[in-house]
């Protein structure tokens, strides 16, 4: 127990209380009511008592902290289930390293300066006509609708995809939830680009938008709506959170952007946000689609151009082993990495262009 725990250091530093509360600055009856347990000290009292006693504060601050977890649960009959709840919680947390900046080596540094060298050429070659914009929409729109069905499962080509999204044209022997996959893809990029005109930054809402699309007549029911199911990624043993875990790892998830989202750099944020929502898979279906979406929303708001993820079977392997890399490991690095690359390439792609 912390009061305790303060009086032994107390004594074995052979203090009076008097003498602690004269060092300390706080009053000798409140120190004495912190010994006996009928008060806790506030986190400037814990510094200052570390201080003086020249002990650790992060030795006292496990016995404060547990005090107050005790304080809390003692009388409550699920106090053990409770404590299993907030266990895995706060293991995520910290193993996320939710509050840190994450370390950037050099040769990560110097893609990132890159990207921005083409950025800045990006935005020199703005505003672009009309006719450009629609041309290069075309293009690239397709392609990411493409390569993001494409990493999903959905066998249109890009050419079929093409019809169907410039033509509205049926292509034989492909199911209708393929089709609509392709449409809804399309429509939530649109959405993704009204966002970046009205300057809508990332929400609980905006998230909640483009999984609805994604899903939309697909399956209604779960369109927009966190899973009450547990569900697993095919081909990977990654544990993925409970359902019941859900509405706080998305607060936890919409504290984090708002804590970083001016002190990371825009690609290395987006990869985050990417990552972590795919992490937490808050959707049955539709999270690999949305947190792609979301990484886009991120770049293009910041003035870059869109990191197309791409499909095929060498590029989808890349990224599932990379997500594994954070997830196993707390390694971020891989998918910085491939998160960087892709917006190089997609910036030198749209460079080309215009
Ligand atoms: N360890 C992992 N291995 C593979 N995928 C992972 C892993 N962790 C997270 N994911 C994400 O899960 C997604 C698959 O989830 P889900 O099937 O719900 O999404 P989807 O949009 O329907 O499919 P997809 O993301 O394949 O297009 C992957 O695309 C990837 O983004």
């Amino acid at each position: 127990m912390f009061g305790a725990r303060l009086k032994d250091i107390r004594l074995s530093r052979k203090l009076k209380l008097k003498e602690l509360a004269a060092l300390t600055g706080i009053d000798v009856t409140l120190i004495s009511r912190f010994e006996r347990g009928d008060r806790m000290p506030t986190k400037n009292q814990l510094l200052l008592l570390s201080e003086q006693l020249g002990v650790s504060l992060a030795e006292l601050k496990k016995e404060w902290l547990a005090d107050k977890v005790v304080a809390l649960l003692q009388y409550e009959p699920m106090a053990m289930e409770a404590l299993q709840v907030a266990e895995s919680r706060v293991e995520y947390l910290t193993s996320k390293k939710v509050h840190d900046a994450p370390q950037l080596s050099d040769e990560l540094q110097a893609k990132l300066d890159r990207a921005d060298d083409l950025r800045k050429r990006w935005r020199q070659a703005q505003p672009l006509g009309p006719s450009q914009l629609r041309r290069l929409h075309e293009f690239f729109d397709i392609e990411y609708t493409f390569e993001s069905n494409r990493i999903e499962g959905n066998t249109l080509t890009l050419q079929e995809t093409a019809l169907v999204v410039n033509e509205g044209l049926t292509i034989g022997g492909k199911s209708m939830r393929e089709h609509l996959e392709v449409i809804n893809h399309s429509e939530a990029i649109g959405f993704v680009r009204d966002l970046v005109l009205g300057k809508e930054d990332l929400s609980r809402r905006v998230v909640m938008e483009i999984h609805r699309l994604i899903l939309k007549e697909v399956d209604n029911e779960n369109a927009g709506r966190h899973r009450k199911v547990p569900v697993r990624i095919s081909g990977s043993d990654t544990e993925l959170p409970q359902p019941y875990l859900l509405e706080k790892l998305m607060e936890d998830y919409f504290e984090y952007y708002e804590l970083h989202s001016k002190r990371l750099h825009p690609i290395i944020l987006s990869a985050e946000m990417h990552e972590r929502l795919v992490s937490i898979h808050p959707f049955v279906d539709g999270n690999g689609r949305t947190s792609r979406l979301v990484m886009n929303l991120i770049l293009m708001s910041r003035g870059y151009t869109r990191a197309n993820i791409k499909g095929d079977t060498q590029s989808r392997l890349a990224y599932y082993r990379a997500l594994q890399q954070v997830q196993k490991n707390a390694n971020p690095d891989p998918f910085y990495h491939l998160v960087a690359d892709e917006v190089i390439r997609s910036l030198e792609q749209h460079l080309e262009l215009v």
